[in-house]
């Protein structure tokens, strides 16, 4: 494991419970995450993985239960306010525009952040130039960090699937986000492209400093870059801790071979 910080509690979920109909996708999940880890979300296919994260960033409303980020509890918080706390988040299948270039896709990930809106860009033309400015350089940094520099003006449709999830990925770290929340980012992807994501993730961590919470279903990949793994199986928590702690539990060795991962 690499030499790093872990700090303060950043995300508390407690008791939360989210049923659609008769469908139980979770039941009385608690767990927390700490400032600077990445805490892996694993389990079998329909376990409550992206249920989860649909609670924590406001799209989903669980009828019991409570989450609490740096330290304000909501119950009820759309995306847009969860944005505005400082999360942001992939998505498995992607939410990019596929005809906008690479540029431009970045520079609608940081939306939240333009403080001049439409009526200030009439006025004060040069206020606005200058956060122009300073948006476009932002999200050059992003460019050269995720190594995209070749395929700033391409059309994001255009790009292989891994560098689309890549570009997935600098749309949402162009939110600065102090959490960040990635939807399977490695599903779908070859072996190299798999490697180049896990890496991507832990200089992101390491050189930003951001808290990642990861959800994925195939063990293997995130046993080696996570802090602490929660591990979820038909809407139930069955094993939380560090990679080796869940490894070794034997309800989740039960759980992944009884399915095809
Ligand atoms: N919007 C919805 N409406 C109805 N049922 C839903 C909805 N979203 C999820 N479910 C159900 O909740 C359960 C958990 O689904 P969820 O997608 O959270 O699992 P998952 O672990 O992310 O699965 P996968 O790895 O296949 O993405 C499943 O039984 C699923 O069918």
């Amino acid at each position: 494991m690499r030499d790093k910080t872990i700090g303060e509690v950043v995300l508390d979920v407690r008791h939360i419970a989210l049923s659609f109909g008769g469908v139980k996708a979770l039941s009385d999940i608690s767990f927390d995450v700490r400032e600077h880890e990445i805490r892996a979300i694993i389990g079998p296919n329909g376990a409550g993985k992206s249920s989860m994260l649909n609670c924590i960033n406001g799209v989903y409303q669980p009828q019991q239960g409570s989450i609490t980020l740096r330290g304000q509890t909501f119950a009820h918080m759309n995306p847009r306010q969860v944005a505005q706390m400082g999360v942001a988040r992939t998505f498995q299948n992607l939410a990019l525009f596929k005809g906008m270039s690479v540029l431009d896709n970045l520079m609608s990930g940081r939306n939240l952040k333009m403080r001049t809106h439409l009526l200030q860009h009439l006025w004060r033309w040069g206020a606005a130039e200058r956060e122009e400015i300073e948006h476009r350089e932002k999200v050059e940094r992003i460019i050269d960090f995720l190594d995209i520099q070749a395929y700033r003006k391409t059309p994001v449709g255009r790009l292989p699937y891994g560098l689309q999830k890549r570009v997935d990925l600098g749309r949402a770290l162009a939110m600065e986000p102090q959490l960040l929340l990635l939807d399977e980012p490695m599903a779908g992807m070859n072996v190299e492209e798999k490697q180049d994501m896990c890496r991507f993730i832990l200089d992101v961590n390491d050189e930003f400093g951001t808290t990642i919470v990861l959800i994925e279903h195939d063990m293997g990949v995130v046993m080696d870059i996570s802090d602490r793994v929660v591990v979820l199986d038909y809407g139930k928590k069955i094993g939380d801790g560090v990679p080796d702690e869940v490894r070794n539990n034997e309800d989740v060795i039960r759980a992944y071979l009884g399915t095809a991962h």
